[in-house]
């Protein structure tokens, strides 16, 4: 699928975590049922089979949404599986080296969390990137956080288009308004909630206020 930076509007990233009454796969069905315009496959723990095995059935549940599946870090997995493409961090392949390898349409999204870093990434052939963290995260206690400022410094550095993510919620994204970014990247603020289609609907129209959409 072709990158357009509307797909950043709202980028919803799972974490397993929150499973229990539902599968991942029915609440990745209720978040695309919400308007989520991205997916991110985010699994930290599944042998590689078994994620291309998952990624393999949740491309088809997306694409029935015209949606496109990100895979976190792996970009074999990614490949494999017909996934969209894959978001990658400062641990993972270098963004130069993956998109020597990939097809033309391959979807790369790259973390950055300074100037210089969001700077290599787009010399690299970065489609989008991920700034933050712009609140606490939940999900990731240990990550190192951004103040809104320096998240606009950084999306107004490069001209690839730039998604906030950290600890975002309904309650909190009216914050970041004049950040210059592309749209949020939500783990917690969906996939935690009991309605997770009706929260998902919810973050999107809050986030197209905050974005003067
Ligand atoms: C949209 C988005 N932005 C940033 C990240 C963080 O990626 P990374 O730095 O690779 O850290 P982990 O996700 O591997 O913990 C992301 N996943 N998505
Ligand atoms: C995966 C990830 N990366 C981050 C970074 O700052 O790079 S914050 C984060 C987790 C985002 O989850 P939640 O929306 O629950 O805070």
């Amino acid at each position: 699928m072709k990158f357009h930076k509307d797909m950043l509007l709202l980028y919803a990233v799972t974490d397993r975590k929150w499973t229990g009454r539902q599968t991942l796969y029915e609440q990745i069905e209720d978040a695309l049922k919400g308007g989520a315009t991205m997916i991110q496959l985010r699994e930290k723990d599944l042998p590689e089979s078994r994620l291309v095995a998952e990624a393999e059935k949740i491309k088809e549940l997306c694409h029935s949404y015209h949606v496109p599946l990100i895979i976190n870090d792996n970009v074999k997995a990614a490949l494999l599986s017909g996934a969209d493409g894959v978001h990658v961090g400062k641990e993972d392949m270098a963004v130069s080296d993956i998109r020597k390898i990939v097809p033309e349409d391959f979807i790369i999204g790259a973390t950055a969390k300074t100037t210089e870093q969001a700077k290599k990434a787009e010399q690299g052939g970065a489609d989008y990137l991920g700034v933050g963290a712009v609140f606490p995260s939940p999900t990731k206690q240990d990550a190192i956080r951004i103040t809104r400022d320096q998240l606009k410094e950084i999306c107004s550095a490069v001209s690839v288009p730039a998604v906030a993510i950290g600890g975002i919620t309904r309650q909190n994204i009216e914050e970041l308004a004049g950040g210059k970014m592309a749209g949020a990247a939500v783990v917690s603020g969906i996939f935690s909630a009991q309605d997770i289609q009706k929260e998902t609907a919810l973050l999107k129209k809050k986030i197209q206020e905050v974005l003067n959409l």
